[in-house]
C-alpha cells in the first residue's frame, strides 16, 4: 500500500550517562501493526518519545518517509500524522461519546461558508464511521463518564482516528481491561492497521498474540529479536531477559 514507512536507524538516546536507547534500528511499513515488548526499562517509552519528538536522540536517524522526525517539534510531527495514545485516557467526561468524536474532528479547512453544509454532513458520517469502527454506536449519546474502562480506551482512539493519522502508537491500551474488552482491543487494532500503520507497547503477550502480527522485543535499549510471536517466545534470549523472569 501506499503511505510512509517509519525507520529508526542507529537510535541512542543518554539521559545523564544512562543509555536509555542504544543504536536501535527498527522500520514498520505502511500498514503494518507492531507490537514492542521487553522487560521494564526496556527503552520502549523512551522509543514512542523520540518518534513524537518528546526526547530528542543523542545520535541516529528518525525518519517517516522523507521527513527527518529528529529536525521537527511534537507539534509539527503529529500534523505530518503520528498519533499517540497514551495508557491514560483523556476524553471529556462530560460530553456525549458522539461530542468527544466530533471535538477531535480536524476542523474544515477552507472559508467557503457555501461548503459548509456538505462539510458538516461529511464530519458526520466520519464520525459515524469512526464510531462503528471502535464499537461505541449504540453508545454515540451516552456521556463518557458513562462509559467502561474499555469503552472509554476505544473512545480515545477513535478521537485520534478522527485526526486521520498515518502512523498510530498506542501505550498498553489492555491493562486493566477485563478479557473481553482485551480482545475486542485487538480486533479493533487489526482493523485500524492497514489503513494506517498501527505500534502498540504492550506487556500481555496473549493480547500480543490475538494481533497476530510481528513482535518486536526491546532489551537494554536495542532489539533483542524480532518476528512471530511463537519465534521470539522460542528464542533463548528472550526467555533469558524477559520471558523466563
Ligand atoms: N527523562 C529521563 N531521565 C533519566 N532517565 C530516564 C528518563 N526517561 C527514562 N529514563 C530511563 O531510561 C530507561 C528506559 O525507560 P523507558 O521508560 O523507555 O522503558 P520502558 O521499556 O518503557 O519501561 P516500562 O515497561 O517500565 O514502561 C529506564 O531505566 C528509565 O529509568
Amino acid at each position: 500500500m501506499s503511505g510512509n514507512s517509519l525507520y529508526l536507524d542507529g537510535v541512542s538516546v543518554v539521559f545523564d550517562g544512562f543509555q536509555a536507547l542504544n543504536n536501535l534500528s527498527l522500520v514498520v511499513e505502511p500498514g503494518e501493526l507492531r507490537a514492542i515488548i521487553g522487560p521494564n526499562g526496556a527503552g520502549k517509552t523512551t522509543m514512542m518519545d523520540v518518534i513524537t519528538g518528546k526526547t530528542r536522540p543523542t545520535k541516529g536517524t528518525v525518519r517517516f518517509g522523507e521527513s527527518d522526525l529528529t529536525r521537527m517539534d511534537e507539534a509539527s510531527i503529529a500534523m505530518l500524522g503520528i498519533g499517540r495514545k497514551f495508557q491514560k485516557p483523556t476524553v471529556f467526561d462530560a460530553l456525549t461519546v458522539f461530542e468527544n468524536l466530533e471535538l477531535a474532528l480536524k476542523a474544515p479547512r477552507g472559508p467557503i461558508p457555501c461548503l459548509r453544509w456538505r462539510l458538516n454532513g461529511e464530519a458526520r458520517t466520519a464520525i459515524e464511521r469512526t464510531l462503528a469502527e471502535i464499537g461505541l454506536t449504540e453508545r454515540a449519546r451516552d456521556r463518557a463518564g458513562l462509559l467502561s474502562h474499555g469503552q472509554r480506551q476505544w473512545l480515545e482512539i477513535g478521537m485520534l482516528l478522527m485526526q486521520d493519522p498515518q502512523l498510530l502508537l498506542v501505550d498498553e491500551p489492555v491493562a486493566g481491561m477485563t478479557d473481553h474488552e482485551t480482545e475486542l482491543t485487538a480486533t479493533l487494532l487489526r482493523g485500524i492497521a492497514g489503513a494506517r500503520s498501527v505500534v502498540v507497547v504492550e506487556h500481555d503477550l496473549e493480547f500480543v498474540r490475538a494481533l497476530g502480527h510481528r513482535v518486536t522485543v526491546l532489551h537494554e535499549g536495542s532489539v533483542l529479536s524480532e518476528g512471530s510471536i511463537d519465534h521470539v517466545q522460542n528464542d533463548q534470549r528472550v526467555i533469558e531477559v524477559y520471558l523466563g523472569r
